[in-house]
């Protein structure tokens, strides 16, 4: 505790203080032996302390008893003037340090009180000088005192330095810890993901450069991510990730040097090992020396990093399945019919927005089932998906609606975007030809038809233009038929 040797001192140097006095005045033991006590002080004031559940709460009361004994003492010495003096500004001074005016106060009191209570008890006596040397023997010690007391303090300072540091970059932690969790959420695919954290990552701690790569298991060489902010990779950096990858299983160290940089800085790495189900990965920093706190903040960005990107992987693997056919890869019904909603709303609110649809339907899907198997009806079905998506714009919603069934969605859009998504599939579709493979291995082409009906919102009511579509589609499907008839 770093009050013990202070107030060892303090106690043991008027203990001394007592001895000469009473040596001088020839009081002999009748003096000493009760000063005895004083040397005993300091060690019951630690054990106080070091025992108590709240120390501090123990050492501030230990400095009142301090002010009380000294009170007394001052009075048994008779009031030699520089010692009351100096051991009273030392307690007042102790006091004040810890506890500011209120506590100075008090402890004053204590003091006064102590030196009264043993006046009143013996009787006020007063001797202020007793010798030069003892003079010289209080002035040396308060002095020794007071250089003991301010080092302890400039220790304790450092210590204070030191944690107002540590406390800080905890806090960048803390809040980098946050931010990669916030870009993680808004993140749509892992790409920003890795991008955005990273960025975060470099904002919080500009003093180091990051990079990550990411590489599926199971086919590493297809499925790679890599993200780097504030730091560049050669490509012997890249060849060396690339072959630590390869071996990641076997390593047991979590972060390893992974290069020496000649302008003093250091490239280490961090593996994510065990932390990916599908993926292994490394987070690079750029840092001046690999240390316990750089240690301690990179397992937890890797956590933090892992665990992100193990929830996108999954939360993208459910969207997927929740909003794509099977089949084609296409959006499947719900989907579209959640997009409709919304179209309809917007159609139904101020100011409002029209949308439009075409339904389509492949002619014959089941003929070929029927003639070729569902293999070939499955072919029929994924060409005419792959040949729609060519002609649709990223801003049009192409699904699979039922079986042989597609429909295009032209949010804000009029009847005009269905029409000519209809006729380019009238000049570059209809009539294309189409390799199937057949339930015997045969390989035939045949010849693509498609249905069309198409509506919009400004022609007929929002709730309405899907099945005006529907209506549409089933007449051009008639009007073929009938007109396949006539020809023949
Ligand atoms: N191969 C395959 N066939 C499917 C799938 N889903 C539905 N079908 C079949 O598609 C056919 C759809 O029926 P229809 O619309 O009457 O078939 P169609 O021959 O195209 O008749 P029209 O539309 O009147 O020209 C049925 O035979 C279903 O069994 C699928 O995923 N794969």
């Amino acid at each position: 505790m770093a009050t013990l040797a202070p107030r060892a001192f303090a106690f043991c140097h008027t203990f001394g203080l007592t001895v000469w006095i009473a040596l001088a005045e020839g009081s002999g033991w009748s003096l000493i032996g009760p000063g005895l006590l004083l040397l005993l002080w300091p060690a019951v004031a630690y054990l106080h302390a070091a025992g108590a559940q709240n120390s501090k709460r123990a050492e501030f009361k230990n400095l009142y008893l301090d002010s009380l004994l000294f009170g007394v003492w001052c009075g048994v010495l008779d009031f030699y003037v520089l010692a009351t003096v100096t051991i009273g500004l030392a307690c007042l001074m102790n006091n004040m340090v810890v506890g500011g005016l209120r506590r100075m106060t008090i402890s004053m009191a204590l003091f006064a009180g102590g030196a009264l209570s043993w006046s009143l008890v013996t009787g006020f006596e007063f001797r202020p000088y007793v010798s030069t040397g003892l003079d010289i023997y209080q002035g040396a010690g308060a002095v020794i005192y007071l250089l003991a007391l301010a080092y302890v303090m400039y220790g304790q300072n450092r210590k204070i330095g030191r944690s107002i540091v540590e406390i800080k970059f905890q806090n960048r932690v803390f809040h980098a810890l946050l931010e990669l969790g916030v870009a993680a959420n808004r993140a749509s695919n892992i790409h920003t993901l890795l991008d955005d954290s990273l960025k975060h990552l470099h904002a919080d701690f500009p003093e180091y450069g990051f990079a990550v790569f990411l590489q599926e298991r199971q086919r590493p060489e297809v499925t790679r991510y890599a993200a780097v902010a504030g730091l560049r990779l050669g490509a012997e950096d890249e060849r060396r990730l690339g072959g630590l990858l390869a071996t990641l299983q076997e390593r047991q160290e979590s972060t390893i040097k992974l290069r020496e940089k000649t302008d003093g800085e250091q490239l280490y790495a961090s593996s994510m090992a065990g932390r990916l189900s599908l993926y292994d990965g490394w987070l690079v920093v750029r840092a001046p020396k690999l240390d316990a706190p750089l240690e301690r903040m990179l397992t937890l960005f890797v956590d933090q990093l892992a665990a992100a990107t193990e929830n996108k992987l999954l939360h993208l693997a459910l969207k997927k399945t929740a909003e794509r056919d099977g089949l084609t890869g296409l959006y499947n019904r719900g989907f579209f019919e959640s997009a409709l909603q919304l179209s309809i709303q917007g159609k139904n609110q101020a100011p409002s927005l029209d949308f439009a649809v075409l339904m389509m339907d492949v002619d014959g899907l089941k003929e070929v089932n029927d003639r070729y198997g569902h293999v070939a009806g499955d072919q029929l079905i994924t060409t005419v998906a792959e040949r729609l998506q060519v002609h649709c714009r990223a801003s049009d919603i192409l699904a699979r609606y039922g079986g042989d069934e597609f429909v295009v969605l032209f949010p804000s859009a009029d009847i005009a975007a269905a029409n000519r998504l209809a006729s380019l599939i009238r000049t570059h579709i209809e009539g294309q030809r189409c390799t199937i493979t057949t339930a015997n291995g045969e390989r035939l082409t045949l010849e693509l038809r498609l249905s069309l009906g198409g509506a919009s919102s400004s022609e007929a009511s929002a709730q309405e233009v899907l099945s005006l579509a529907d209506e549409r589609m089933y007449d051009d499907k008639s009007e073929r038929r009938k007109q396949r008839a006539a020809h023949g």
